[in-house]
């Protein structure tokens, strides 16, 4: 695996607001990578130091192994944190041909990657006339013009209708696919959970989980049980079982979180050689939501 970009213990104090607090992690090529927090959570402020827009008060990070410096490897990044300003009044094509011009690369990519975008049957439309979604189509376009070898997102759905929302997320599916590393900041679980390969959790500036999406998700599970009557004994059988932990209840349902694998072959045998006749039992994983708001509850 090839470590594209690096965090070492990075920190940024805007006066009191400590808005990223000694964060370190890797991004490695071919993965797509969500940073995940609430508002104000320091997403954004990530990716301005990674991308030399806003000063580290301290920590290092360092782009492919430290070969290049920011500024060279910066050219092989493709970046949207705000919205680019685009000329109402030009098309699709005379935008991203102005945008090839000022930062000096060839127009010969602009067809193609309008149509990864899936714009360019609108490629001779002004932008004026295009919807919300397009415009942040033609940004994504825009950031993939030299071909980055990853390309960086900040919130790629916000203010999206839910049409909208879908294919943005197809297309960066579509782009990783192709082998691009991709970094998204959101604040929506989702999100993240259909178009991520790994996680960043971050609250209030501090990592709170990085790893596989997968992983995340793939903790013991949970139990929901329901009984006609004994109620109070399935209860107390629950709770001196080892392989129970927290033991909670949601109307007439019973859910018994996992400290560590069991079926529910093994569970049902164990109530029901202790006079206990469940009319219901379901074995479930929790959610990323569930997750996310036992890390940032925390
Ligand atoms: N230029 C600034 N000056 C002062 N404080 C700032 C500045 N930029 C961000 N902050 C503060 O730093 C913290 C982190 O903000 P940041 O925008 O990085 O979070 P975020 O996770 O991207 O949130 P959002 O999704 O709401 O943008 C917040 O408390 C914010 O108010």
């Amino acid at each position: 695996m090839e470590t594209i970009l690096s965090l070492k213990n990075l920190d940024k104090k805007y006066g009191k607001v400590h808005a990223v607090n000694n964060l370190s992690f890797d991004i490695e090529r071919g993965n797509v990578y969500g940073i995940l927090g609430p508002n104000g959570s320091g997403k954004s402020t990530t990716l301005g130091i990674i991308l030399n827009v806003v000063n580290r008060t301290s920590g290092e990070f360092s782009w492919f192994n430290g070969k290049l410096s920011t500024h060279q490897a910066l050219k092989k990044v493709g970046a949207i944190i705000e919205r680019p300003n685009f000329y109402p009044y030009m098309t699709a094509t005379q935008n991203l041909a102005l945008i090839c011009k000022i930062k000096e690369i060839s127009t010969e990519k602009i067809n193609e990657k309008l149509a990864t975008v899936n714009l360019f049957e609108r490629r001779d439309s002004k932008f004026s006339t295009f919807s919300l979604g397009m415009k942040q189509r033609l940004a994504i376009a825009s950031a993939l013009l030299n071909d980055p070898e990853i390309l960086i997102l900040d919130e790629p759905t916000n203010g999206l209708d839910p049409q909208g929302i879908h294919e943005i997320r197809q297309i960066i599916q579509n782009i990783a696919a192709t082998g691009t590393t991709i970094l998204l900041a959101s604040h929506l679980l989702d999100e993240v959970e259909k178009v991520c390969s790994h996680v960043v959790v971050i609250r209030k500036g501090v990592k709170l989980y990085a790893g596989r999406v997968d992983e995340m998700t793939a903790s013991n599970g949970l139990f929901e049980l329901k009984v006609e009557t004994n109620e109070d004994k399935l209860m107390a059988l629950l709770e001196e079982h080892p392989a129970i932990g927290k033991i909670s209840k949601d109307h007439q349902t019973i859910i018994a979180t996992l400290n560590s694998t069991i079926s529910s072959t093994e569970i049902n045998e164990f109530l029901f050689k202790n006079g206990i006749i469940l009319s219901h039992l379901v074995k479930r994983k929790p959610s990323l939501e569930q997750q996310f708001l036992d890390l940032t509850n925390n």
